[in-house]
């Protein structure tokens, strides 16, 4: 599948779908061949700035939204998920028939999306995550039932550019946006807790966050090296009876494992409530 000619346009550019942006720009499509719309005029001129690509913004962004998609083979749509029906009413009639829709909206279901949209266009729910910048993400893809082999094929080799595609069932979505959509914070957080960690510990609060913001990035690069284990990784700098697993064995008593875990499960459930919220309204 070609990409070369793909013409993509981008409804809502806020943090997921500016990532999403950056890394397909990287990957090569030509930044003429990318429209965005946003509301306010002051985002779309440093989104321009930025980025080089058509950005339509304004007070009407129901007309901005019909003018992206029209000549558009590629929406993604990344507004808040409470914004995703409204949007789908607006670009509706101004949508080609053969435009793939992806969503990146967490808790907005296929079938939300496709009741929304003109029957039989292809439809993809797809879970990104901020990495994606930096052609480091990790994307799911769900397909809609209109989505064919070669729409998934299209997504697929779009989406790559941002990082790691995986496809997987509708039904894992939640889980996949507790792991990895919002993991990212996850691994924020944790360089937030070692820089406090340290000034505790008496180092200066600026050298702290240095090194705990340098230790994370350095251990994900790690992790990001071919056939890497996170397990053996772990093991190779606990040295037996040493300062390593003193910490260790700490985070095991206090069951951090259950904590992530316990954190992981209220973010998936609550992207369950979202989708009854979202229902609810209808
Ligand atoms: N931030 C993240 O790490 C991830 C976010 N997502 C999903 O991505 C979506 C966007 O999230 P964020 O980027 O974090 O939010 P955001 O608030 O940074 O971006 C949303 C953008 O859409 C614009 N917008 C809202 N309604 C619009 C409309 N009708 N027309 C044009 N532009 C409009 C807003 O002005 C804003 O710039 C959400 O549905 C979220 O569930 C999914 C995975 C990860
Ligand atoms: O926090 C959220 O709802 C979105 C979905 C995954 C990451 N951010």
């Amino acid at each position: 599948m070609d990409t070369g000619e793909t013409h993509l346009t981008f409804l809502g550019c806020g943090s997921m779908n500016e990532a999403i942006l950056s890394g397909i720009l990287a990957g090569g499509l030509p930044a003429a061949q990318v429209t965005a719309t946003v509301r306010r005029p002051e985002r779309a001129a440093e989104l321009r700035e930025r980025h080089g690509i058509t950005v339509l913004a304004g007070n009407d962004d129901a007309e901005a939204n019909r003018t992206a998609v029209a000549g558009a083979d590629v929406v993604i749509i990344g507004v808040k998920p409470v914004g995703v029906a409204a949007l789908l009413e607006e670009i509706s009639p101004a949508l080609p028939g053969g435009a793939v829709v992806i969503s990146v909206a967490a808790a907005v279901s296929l079938e939300m999306l496709e009741a929304g949209l003109p029957a039989g266009q292809p439809v993809i729910r797809s879970m990104p995550n901020t990495p994606s910048k930096v052609g480091r993400g990790v994307v799911s893809i769900s397909a809609g039932t209109s989505a064919t082999e070669a729409t998934m094929a299209l997504a697929a080799e779009l989406l790559s550019a941002t990082g790691r595609v995986v496809q997987v069932p509708e039904d894992q979505v939640d889980a996949v946006s507790a792991v990895s959509g919002s993991g990212p914070a996850y691994a924020f957080y944790l360089a937030e807790a070692m820089a406090r960690a340290g000034v505790e510990l008496g180092l200066d609060p600026e050298l702290s966050t240095v090194l705990a913001r340098d230790t994370v990035a350095g251990a994900g690069y790690m992790l990001a090296e071919p056939g890497a284990d996170a397990t053996a990784l772990r093991r190779g700098v606990t040295s037996p009876n040493g300062t390593t697993e003193a910490a260790i064995r700490t985070f095991d008593e206090q069951d951090l494992p259950g904590v992530i875990a316990r954190g992981a499960r209220a973010a998936a459930e609550r992207a369950a409530e979202i989708t009854a919220e979202l229902s609810a309204k209808k």
